[in-house]
């Protein structure tokens, strides 16, 4: 097996008396998309900046693309592209003229012919002489992605690149973050959407600083151990208000007219529907456990670990 493009191990993060990143250990293959959730405040992106050589970490050790993180950050910033949540343009000057400036930036030889590259790589080229200022959200996003990927970096980084856009364009995106990836990127991605999520080849989950899921999403549902139950009929309101707090019911939904119930002890959530379901007249079927159900239960956990 090749090395990891990412291979970090106990990485930790503190700004001031708080512990924002508590050993965190990560293992990205190359040419992987690995996705990056957790509840908003929880350490993504603070760990994104250890890992790509913009923040020194406190505690830990790793390497990115084969560079040491504690004393080989300039090479690493070089071999990223980092994706920022609040990246910016110029948005009086065109798309074409803002990667020139990129490009000037980082002072990249053959610049025009790097800028047309990457136009077209991008599918930017006709749109070249529109102002950035002028672009929708998705288009923006994708100007963001051709700056970030003009000097041919072997990892991106992107710290949630489609949040508040539509989702055609969230998307257009996906796919082309799956055509770079098979060109053999690799691609840490931090997002806060399930669909996302469910596109990323493995997932971390971080919560308040801590790692407390990974692998594939079949992976993560699987070991979050969880059972799910859909209840349906004329009186699930009446049913949700009997089984909420109830005994081995941890979480339920209205979805439509069907509720989500959920739990982590599968034989006392069962009996407890079961009885519900005869005093109210509902239906009770087995269902799938989704993504969702195990990030709502993770985030549930870790307020009860916080309080
Ligand atoms: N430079 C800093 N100084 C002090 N605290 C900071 C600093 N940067 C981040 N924090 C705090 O560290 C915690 C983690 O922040 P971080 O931005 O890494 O989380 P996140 O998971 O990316 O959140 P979100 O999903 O909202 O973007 C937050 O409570 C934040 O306020």
């Amino acid at each position: 097996m090749s090395t990891p493009a990412i291979e970090v191990s106990e990485l930790t993060k503190r700004f001031g008396e708080r512990t924002v990143v508590d050993r965190v250990s990560l293992s990205v293959a190359k040419g992987e998309i690995a996705g990056f959730l957790g509840p908003n405040g929880s350490g993504k992106t603070t760990t994104i900046r250890l890992m790509c050589g913009l923040l020194q970490p406190d505690g830990g050790s790793g390497r990115v693309l084969g560079h040491d993180i504690l004393t080989e950050r300039g090479a690493i910033k070089r071999e990223v592209g980092y994706m920022t949540q609040k990246f910016s343009f110029y948005e009086d000057l065109t798309i074409e003229e803002n990667l020139s400036f990129v490009a000037g930036l980082y002072q990249m030889r053959r610049r025009r012919e790097v800028v047309r590259d990457t136009l077209k790589d991008l599918g930017l080229w006709t749109r070249r002489g529109q102002l950035a200022g002028s672009l929708s959200g998705g288009w923006k996003q994708r100007l963001a992605l051709a700056a970030c990927v003009m000097h041919k970096p072997r990892l991106l980084m992107l710290d949630e690149p489609t949040a508040g856009v539509d989702p055609k364009a969230r998307r257009d995106f996906w796919d082309e973050i799956h055509r770079l990836a098979a060109d053999g990127l690799t691609v840490l991605v931090s997002t806060h959407y399930m669909d996302e999520a469910e596109r990323c080849h493995r997932i971390n989950y971080i919560s308040y600083g801590t790692l407390v899921a990974q692998g594939t999403v079949e992976e993560v549902v699987r070991d979050a151990g969880l059972t799910t139950v859909v209840v349906t009929g004329e009186a699930t309101s009446e049913a949700a208000n009997k089984l909420r707090g109830a005994e081995g019911v941890d979480q339920i939904a209205p979805f439509g007219n069907t509720l989500h119930v959920v739990g982590r002890d599968g034989e006392a959530l069962r009996r407890t529907v079961a009885r519900v379901a005869a005093e109210t007249g509902t239906q009770v079927a087995d269902a799938e456990t989704s993504l969702e159900d195990v990030f709502i239960q993770l985030m549930g956990d870790a307020r009860d670990n916080m309080s």
